[in-house]
């Protein structure tokens, strides 16, 4: 199957530059995530991807196809920020409309799209009348209608509870499987970036990252240790004779290490002045705070 193929991509909005000479390699049936601050140019790209904004240069492909191509637009599937449904019109009635847009949707895909995303009670009542969280669902099986080869979803957990985010992720894991679906999210919660197989960290319109997320834990997260000790001072003058940024807050000591092998060095020299310890690896938050000296969350 074709990967999509985004080269040299670059939107300008008058002077602002929201995406900046992007490049995309992004084969089929992988997870990829897009992580980003506000502002970041991810909404851009998205709606680029979707050939809903036109690039200022550059050029997305899929296989021998681009935006402009029924046929590309009919592989892709798009959750956005907003509802694009109708807002007076039954959950049944706007997903029997959309089915009714594509050539090959039977009945029995859609009753299990309702089905899976828990909407059988919701079919009867206006599309306008529903919760974020059960519109969310809704904008899912309507992205889903036409089985996309790509499912883009922008930043579909914002403002929804864990319960709501927990089936929609079970969902589209399960027909991501089932076929064999690229996912596209764009994201600003970390941990729904650790699940994909490939992150891209976007900054100011660039890509200041682009790797799995075992590989950029590897490069940027570093290891957080806490130790408690009953002699906290002494701990303290000898992690930093050591060279160590540590810090003391009452009989807790924090520091920063490299790697895992070096949080073992500390303990095992600094062992007599040790009680108890906690040692883990930084998360996403770690590695955005790295490469941007900004936090995300
Ligand atoms: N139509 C527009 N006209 C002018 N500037 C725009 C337009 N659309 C986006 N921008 C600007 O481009 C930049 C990127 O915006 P974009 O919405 O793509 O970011 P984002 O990463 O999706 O942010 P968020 O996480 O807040 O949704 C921002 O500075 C934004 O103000």
């Amino acid at each position: 199957m074709s990967e999509l193929s985004i080269q040299d991509l670059t939107k300008t909005f008058k002077t602002k530059v929201a995406v900046n000479h992007l490049d995309m390699q992004i084969p089929s049936g992988k997870f990829i995530a897009f992580l980003g601050p506000n502002g970041a140019g991810k909404s851009t790209t998205v709606g680029m991807l979707t050939g809903l904004t036109q690039p200022t240069s550059g050029q997305i492909k899929l296989g021998t196809l681009t935006p402009a191509d029924i046929a590309y637009r009919q592989q892709i599937g798009v959750v956005f920020q907003y509802g694009v449904l109708d807002d007076n019109l039954t959950v049944h009635q706007n997903l029997k409309l959309r089915a009714a847009m594509y050539p090959n949707v039977d009945k029995a895909w859609l009753d299990r799209l309702e089905n899976d995303l828990g909407l059988t009670p919701l079919l009867n009542q206006r599309y306008g009348t529903l919760s974020g969280g059960q519109r969310r669902r809704v904008d899912i099986s309507r992205a889903m209608i036409h089985r996309p080869k790509i499912l883009i979803l922008d930043e579909p957990s914002t403002g929804l509870d864990i319960p709501t985010r927990t089936v929609i992720w079970q969902v589209i894991h399960q027909l991501r499987k089932e076929l064999q679906m690229t996912v596209i999210l764009t994201t600003h919660y970390l941990e729904e970036a650790e699940a994909a197989d490939f992150v891209y960290v976007i900054d100011h319109g660039e890509v200041i990252a682009a790797d799995s997320v075992s590989h950029l834990k590897h490069e940027y997260a570093q290891v957080e240790m806490t130790l408690i000790s009953d002699q906290p001072e002494t701990l303290l003058a000898n992690l930093q004779q050591d060279g160590y940024q540590a810090k003391q807050a009452q009989e807790k000591v924090t520091l920063t290490v490299a790697d895992a092998q070096t949080s073992i060095d500390v303990l095992v020299k600094n062992r007599q002045y040790i009680q108890q310890f906690d040692s883990h690896e930084g998360d996403m938050n770690t590695i955005f705070l790295a490469l941007t000296g900004k936090e995300i969350r």
